[in-house]
């Protein structure tokens, strides 16, 4: 596995605080190369991930996962610098926040989430239940205190009052249409809560669908955020959907519903 380190600090000091604002510290960065390290082995196992270079890692597992929670990070929920966009913040940012990682897969973006922002909990669903069996393993082999899992569907887990309307922020990163992480997020938020949409390319005609799917989840788009990664120099998009009203109860519609029959 000594070949199979990931570039590390100071190599990257400079990318992480210029792109996030924010920088690992050491023992952030023993964990990344714990996390990796793990799901090399994992992959021999079960198929987890074709993300294998430490590079390629570094930029699409770890780098990525924390974009997306960049307004978080900047607003100090690691002690980081002054937030350039406050509207984006946590409502509860200096509390400790409730976040899920919706369709996790090998724990992306939860994971490197739970690391970077220690005084969350952060809870890594997924359907399968061979991947979740993995994540608890990983979770338990590098005592990540601040994780939890849980094996379910987003369209049942959305209508369990153990999950519904109980989470700060939800992340969905590779899991379906942007409609479709939309249904299965917004349930799951306090009102005030922020979901996180990752996307690849993304266009101004599908914002203008999205708004109208958002509205009747009772969210808002606040920002959809485009960015160029910092190694591949990839274009990359955000989506941030507020919720600002309650969800109404029939959503999310049953089981495979929301991906038939989009908003
Ligand atoms: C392409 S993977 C993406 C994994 C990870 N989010 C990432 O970006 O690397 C999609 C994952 O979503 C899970 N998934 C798909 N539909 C789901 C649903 N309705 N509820 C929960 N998990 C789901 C799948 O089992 C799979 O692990």
């Amino acid at each position: 596995m000594n070949n199979l380190k990931l570039p590390s600090l100071p190599d990257m000091a400079n990318i992480w605080q210029e792109t996030l604002q924010w920088t690992p510290t050491v023992q952030q960065q023993v964990q990344f190369q714990q996390l990796y390290e793990f799901i090399l082995q994992g992959n021999n196992q079960f198929n987890l991930t074709r993300i294998t270079d430490p590079q390629e890692f570094w930029e699409k597992h770890l780098w990525d996962s924390l974009r997306g929670i960049a307004p978080i990070l900047r607003d100090g929920g690691v002690g980081a610098a002054e937030g350039e966009n406050t509207s984006l913040s946590s409502p509860t940012s200096s509390t400790p926040l409730s976040v899920i990682d919706i369709g996790t897969g090998a724990g992306f973006p939860g994971f490197p989430v739970a690391i970077a922002v220690a005084n969350s909990t952060v809870t890594l669903l997924d359907s399968t239940r061979k991947k979740i069996a993995f994540l608890e393993e990983t979770r338990a082999a590098l005592d990540f205190t601040n994780v939890k899992t849980f094996t379910g569907r987003a369209e049942e887990v959305g209508q369990q009052p153990q999950h519904r309307q109980n989470y700060d922020v939800a992340l969905v990163r590779a899991v379906g249409t942007a409609s479709v992480c939309a249904e299965y997020a917004l349930p799951l938020l306090k009102q005030g809560g922020l979901a996180v949409i990752y996307r690849g390319n993304w266009t101004e005609e599908e914002t203008k669908v999205l708004e109208n799917a958002v509205d009747q989840l009772g969210g808002v788009i606040e920002l959809v955020d485009k960015f160029t990664t910092p190694l591949s120099e990839s274009i990359r998009h955000c989506l941030y959907l507020r919720k600002v009203r309650t969800t109404p109860v029939h959503f999310p519609r049953p089981v495979g519903v929301p991906t038939q029959k989009p908003l």
